[in-house]
């Protein structure tokens, strides 16, 4: 195996610069729609979080596309979001999505966003779907959903060694998929296909509960959707955004629990408060 080359921390005054911040000129569309096929019959509240997540991390548009019942959910908690089919500038795909139990409807959808060529985040339950990927990527496994992926292109490995040696397995996964991994843990890490590696250690442990995941690609999903034409001009950019996704995901967690226990939806709520920091310059990140 590859020896990883240095590792550098991500820090708030890297993740400032990936901010995009709305200006004279703007309109819902200039600065990005993210869509998200997400969520399912046994996991519609994934959809809710990602959705929640999206929009409080400051994008122009969230295009809700799921299953019904999941879509119901989303509207109820978030009106804000769109459910009729259009143009985005990023895709979401698999949170809260069962790949073993996935239907035709569910398939097809997933087949046409990613034949789209459009930057995408793909997350748990659409992991599977990697290869048929036409644009730059982002995935975002856990340890025993990386053993998934990577047992799929032949590298035996359980989840269990990846968490022994998490940087080592994300850049042997980036190089050998030629996508940009984030693999979540107590400390993230961040590695692309043209070399780029990177840590994000601050996070809590209280994090340990269900749904951030979900929270940290909704998060993720609309970095991407604001960025797009720099990611098409430059798939580096996807490393840098992956960690600045992380880094608010950790600092937010900070916020909400001050050193308690907070719930997924909460962590999302709590997003925008970092976005704001991160965006006025505020030197106590
Ligand atoms: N509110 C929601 O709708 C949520 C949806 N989620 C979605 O749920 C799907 C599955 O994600 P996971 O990462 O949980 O699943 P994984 O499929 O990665 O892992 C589940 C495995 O964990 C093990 N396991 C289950 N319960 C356990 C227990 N009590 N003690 C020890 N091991 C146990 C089992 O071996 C099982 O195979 C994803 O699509 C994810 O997005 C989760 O994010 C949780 C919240
Ligand atoms: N012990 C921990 N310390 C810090 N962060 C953690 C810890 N455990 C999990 N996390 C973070 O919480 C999130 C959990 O995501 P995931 O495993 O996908 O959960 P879910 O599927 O329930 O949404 C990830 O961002 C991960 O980095």
């Amino acid at each position: 195996m590859m020896i990883p080359a240095e590792w550098g921390d991500w820090a708030p005054a890297q993740a400032r610069d990936w901010i995009a911040v709305p200006g004279a000129h703007d309109d819902k569309y200039s600065r990005g729609v993210l869509g998200l096929l997400t969520g399912s019959a046994d996991y519609p509240g994934a959809a809710v979080l990602g959705v929640e997540a999206a929009l409080h991390s400051g994008v122009g548009m969230v295009r809700y596309l799921g299953p019904q019942r999941a879509a119901d959910f989303v509207l109820a908690r978030r009106p804000e979001t769109v459910t009729a089919i259009g143009r985005v500038q990023a895709w979401l795909l698999g949170s809260g999505m069962d790949a073993a139990a996935r239907d035709a409807p569910t398939s097809a959808s997933l087949a046409s966003a990613l034949a789209e060529g459009l930057p995408t985040v793909i997350d748990a339950g659409a992991l599977d779907l990697i290869g048929a990927a036409t644009g730059p990527v982002v995935i975002t496994p856990h340890a025993r959903e990386l053993a998934g992926v990577l047992g799929r292109v032949g590298i035996t490995v359980s989840a269990e060694q990846i968490a022994e040696a998490p940087g080592e397995w994300a850049v042997r996964a980036a190089e050998s998929l030629a996508v940009t991994v984030l693999l979540k843990g107590s400390v993230t890490h961040v590695a692309s296909p043209l070399g780029v590696r990177l840590t994000v250690a601050r996070a809590t442990p209280w994090l340990a509960t269900a749904g951030t995941g979900d929270v940290l690609g909704g998060v993720l999903g609309a970095l991407v959707a604001t960025h797009s034409d720099r990611i098409r001009a430059d798939a580096g950019a996807l490393a840098s955004l992956a960690a600045t996704a992380s880094l608010i995901h950790g600092l937010a967690a900070h916020r909400v629990s001050a050193g308690g226990p907070f719930t997924a939806l909460d962590l999302a709520g709590t997003v925008s408060q970092v976005v704001r920091d991160l965006a006025t310059g505020n030197p106590e990140l």
